[in-house]
């Protein structure tokens, strides 16, 4: 039986999201593993989010969590050649996205990284504003009929989907050699079937034991990776015929780094995957839980809204949305604080290790533990923030963030593994949320029940039913 906070307004006004209450006693063997099954934001304990590290075996695994700041920089920075990627993403990811910057590790990583990080500078970021704001305002619209009787609209799943379709046109530019609907149904399908985690992963047995919730799998990934092949085949021929002609998306920078030192073509195909895999429903669980949290913050919201108009009105290009409305930022960025999208970075510990904190004190890490960094525990931990657990935008506002410990807040990650794609999904935020909160306003009603559960993300058990209505008619 888990303890849950469902979600409550304090007596000075800020809300209380809904979150499961840490645990004050350990859990024995077999709820372990149902509770790892199902939802394992229920499993840490009270301890884990008032200690600055804690050991604990996961059946039978030596796993340490990691709390501290200046441990967490050691971890992911300072010592980062002795953590490798954790044995429970490498079974489940790895499958799938092969090659892809995730799940790649060592010189096949470095090479990688070093060919896409061009792919991904804020100067490409800013290329892609205007096509995110086309699709946004074209998904918007969508709302109008459901706005204009004060209907209901599920927004989890239509923030994926919004995601998805900016994801696309970034990507392709709609030229994939598929019908769109099936190949979107492809993915979807894959992710979902093959991204889960299996009884048999969480005992580690070996990848050629089948699992038998990815049954069926292997089919998607090979109709997927076809599909890949001819749309890249196609814009090959379009560069070779007509450069002028190909649109500036993804697919031609990634195209454009097909050689030796760059990316072959197999790890081309695995990289459009994991940007699918990592760019979408992370970008689209952060987007409804803070259209979630500013229902409940009238106030804020209202900042938000004023904020937009005002930077629409004025014409400001869309590039310029992520600097100009600080108070969408900092909503957004608290939204992922509380509900932060990857809620755990796994690593292993290669050899031992030892990091010596402030106080003198020495830790050893063994060879072989599992290191788990949890912006789940980190971000409402107490000994770090003030009222952890209450929806708090203002401490993202500029002259409070500066006051923030860089390892403190990590929704995406840090070090040599940051997130690729991090000014990308901010831009893409502030995009989605100016051109949505533009014209709607998103309202909770007795439907919206929410539970955190962390599936690849964290995602709204329940989803995300909320009342839509118009605030302005489209710019
Ligand atoms: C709000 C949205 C997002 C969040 C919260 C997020 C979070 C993260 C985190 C925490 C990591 C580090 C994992 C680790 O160190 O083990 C990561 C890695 C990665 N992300 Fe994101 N991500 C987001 C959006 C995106 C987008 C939009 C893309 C691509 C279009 C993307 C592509 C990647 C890739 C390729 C990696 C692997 C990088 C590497 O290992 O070199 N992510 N992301």
């Amino acid at each position: 039986m888990v303890h849950r906070n469902i979600g409550a307004l304090q007596g000075d006004g800020a809300f209380e999201p809904p979150a499961p209450v840490p645990r004050a006693r350990p859990l024995g063997k077999l709820e372990l593993i149902r509770t790892a099954l199902r939802n394992p934001l229920e499993l840490w304990g009270e301890e884990a989010h008032r200690l600055p590290h804690i050991e604990t075996m996961f059946l039978t695994q030596r796993t340490l969590i990691i709390n501290d700041p200046g441990l967490i920089r050691h971890v992911l920075v300072d010592n980062v050649a002795n953590y490798e990627m954790s044995e429970v993403r490498r079974l489940i990811l790895r499958p799938i996205l092969r090659d892809g910057l995730l799940t790649a590790e060592g010189p096949i990583w470095k090479r990688s990284r070093k060919a896409v990080a061009p792919v991904f500078t804020p100067r490409h970021a800013r290329g892609f504003a205007q096509q995110m704001r086309t699709v946004s305002e074209a998904f918007a619209a969508r709302y109008e009929h459901a706005a204009a009787s004060g209907g209901m609209v599920e927004i989890a799943g239509d923030m994926a989907d919004l995601t998805y379709e900016i994801l696309a046109e970034t990507l392709f530019s709609g030229e994939i050699a598929a019908d769109t609907k099936a190949f979107t149904d492809n993915v979807e399908r894959l992710l979902h079937r093959m991204g889960r985690v299996d009884p048999l992963d969480l005992l580690l047995a070996p990848p050629w034991v089948p699992r038998l919730t990815r049954i069926g799998g292997a089919r998607l990934l090979t109709n997927f990776r076809a599909i890949v092949a001819e749309t890249m085949a196609r814009r090959r021929r379009l560069i070779a015929e007509q450069p002028e002609a190909a649109p500036q998306d993804f697919l031609t920078l990634l195209l454009g780094l097909e050689r030796a030192d760059g990316l072959s073509a197999d790890e081309i195909a695995d990289n459009i995957l994991t940007f699918i895999g990592a760019g979408h429903e992370t970008t689209a669980r952060a987007l409804a839980w803070t259209l979630y949290l500013v229902a409940h913050a009238p106030d804020w919201r209202m900042k938000m809204e004023g904020e937009i108009d005002r930077v629409i009105a004025d014409g400001t290009d869309p590039v310029d949305w992520l600097e100009r409305m600080p108070h969408v930022r900092a909503a957004f960025e608290e939204a992922m604080r509380l509900y932060p999208p990857a809620p755990s970075i796994n690593r292993a510990a290669i050899e031992e290790d030892r990091w010596i904190a402030p106080s003198g004190e020495e830790l050893v890490i063994a060879k072989g533990v599992s290191v788990l960094v949890m912006p789940w525990t980190l971000h409402r931990h107490e000994l770090y923030w003030e009222e952890p657990r209450r929806f708090r935008p203002e401490r993202f506002m500029p002259e409070q963030r500066e006051r923030l410990h860089r390892f403190q807040y990590l929704p995406f990650g840090a070090g040599p593994r940051i997130c690729i794609g991090a000014t990308f999904a901010l831009q893409e935020a502030m995009i989605a949320l100016g051109c949505l909160m533009r014209r709607f306003r998103f309202d909770v009603t007795p439907q919206t029940k929410p539970w955190p559960v962390q599936r690849l993300t964290t995602q709204p058990r329940g989803g995300m039913p909320m009342r839509v209505s118009r605030r302005l008619s489209p710019a």
